[in-house]
């Protein structure tokens, strides 16, 4: 155990474009909220292992013999960390009482942490710990909650078991890991989105780990550096959805007609890259209202196409539609069903049209606020750095 008290922090993600076809090898740009995960992890000697999560109400406690009962036989130093030890898995998902792989909200959160636990430190002792996570982000959502846990998880756990060091100097009040670590991170948050969503793409988790906009494909990240300052409205329609189920609805629908789905995918990928070059050009050349008016097109094509992969729901229907009658447009974001959806601003939009079209939405039962993006990736924390009310729950337990 190299740490024994430390913070880290990871953010929540919008998908522009591209959500869903990215888990079928097509291109998403995805960029990282000013919303975030924060986690305390704790070193104690109670010969326990705590984990405190108040956002989904779960407080619980093993003891480290019962823990070490749950270590595979076939212990091998796995360098590839691409797929998930199905042994493990089936024990801990046994040992949780998980029947036919049916995860709740709890059990997801649980069995991520303990495979990332287990995995992390089977081949040396198991630590005792606490560790307390909250969380700004709405859980289910669509804004990657799910990949900033898991990015914390695997950060923390990462620094505990000596596989990264801490990056925090003395006088530092935030730090970030080296290239290196921040993909070794990343591939243990992949795992723990595994858990919790299936079938990743990795977008999610690449975000929480690098912050910032970025283009995926095919797990390929290439950040983009240079992209205009966009102002985006957040709704939040509160409908409950799982990943995890959507994701394994679309994949149903593509079996079921090939040959209609495949052209569908086949335009987000042109949607997402024509969204690409659109906000290139916005850096490169003085923004005209047409970049904004194909900005405008694409959202709503891919509102239209996510609609067709039946991913949709009256309540984003009701979002665009009240958004359209403000001259704005907005499609669902992350897994869709419910959750949130993001709302283009204009540089030109009247103040007085984005309070009314915000208290529209808020009429309707949601909830919407302006959000700021670019939020920095995965990064240790001095106690100092976290904000209080954040700070005062993480050490409440
Ligand atoms: N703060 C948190 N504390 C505990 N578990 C969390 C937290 N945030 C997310 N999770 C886990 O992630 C799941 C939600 O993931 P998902 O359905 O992919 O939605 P999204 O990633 O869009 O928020 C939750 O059911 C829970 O298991
Ligand atoms: C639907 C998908 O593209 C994004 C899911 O995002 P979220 O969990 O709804 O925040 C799935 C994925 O990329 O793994
Ligand atoms: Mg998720």
């Amino acid at each position: 155990m190299q740490v024994t008290d430390f913070y880290v922090s990871a953010p929540g993600k919008a998908i522009l474009h591209g959500e869903h076809a990215v888990v079928h090898g097509k291109v998403a740009l995805a960029v990282s909220l000013n919303l975030r995960t924060y986690l305390r992890l704790k070193a104690t000697t109670t010969d326990k292992v705590c984990i405190n999560l108040p956002n989904i109400d779960t407080f619980l406690c093993w003891d480290l013999s019962e823990l070490s009962q749950l270590i595979p036989y076939s212990f091998d130093k796995r360098e590839e960390v691409k797929l998930l030890d199905a042994e493990l898995v089936g024990r801990l998902q046994d040992f949780l009482g998980v029947t036919n792989g049916n995860l709740d909200t709890r059990n997801m959160a649980t069995l991520s942490f303990l495979y990332i636990y287990i995995s992390l430190f089977r081949s040396s002792e198991l630590p005792s710990l606490t560790l307390t996570v909250w969380s700004e982000l709405p859980t289910g959502a669509g804004l990657g909650s799910s990949a900033a846990y898991s990015v914390c998880l695997a950060a923390a756990l990462l620094c505990a078991s000596g596989a990264i060091p801490s990056p925090l100097k003395e006088w530092d009040h935030t730090a970030r890991w080296c290239q290196e670590d921040l993909e070794l991170i990343n591939s243990w948050a992949f795992q723990g989105e595994m858990i919790i969503h299936g079938n990743p793409s990795g977008v999610d988790n690449a975000v929480g780990t690098w912050g910032g906009m970025l283009r995926f494909l095919a797990g390929k990240i290439i950040p983009l550096s240079r992209v205009p300052l966009l102002r985006i409205l957040l709704t939040n329609t509160k409908v409950p959805r799982s990943t995890k189920v959507l994701v394994a609805r679309v994949k149903d629908k593509i079996n079921k007609f090939p040959s209609i789905m495949t052209p569908v995918l086949d335009s987000v990928d042109a949607v997402s890259c024509t969204c690409e070059k659109v906000l290139s050009e916005m850096t490169r050349e003085p923004i005209r209202g047409e970049h904004y008016n194909t900005l405008e097109e694409l959202i709503d094509i891919n509102q239209h196409h996510l609609n067709v992969m039946g991913v949709g729901h009256p309540a984003l229907d009701t979002l665009c539609r009240v958004t359209l009658t403000r001259g704005l447009h907005s499609k669902l974001t992350g897994a869709g069903g419910g959750g949130c959806g993001i709302t283009l601003l204009r540089p030109e939009t009247d103040a007085s049209v984005i309070q009314t079209t915000v208290q529209d939405l808020k009429d309707c039962g949601f909830d919407c606020w302006e959000t700021s993006i670019g939020g920095p990736g995965v990064q240790q924390h001095s106690p100092l750095s976290v904000k209080e009310e954040v700070l005062e729950v993480l050490n409440h337990y």
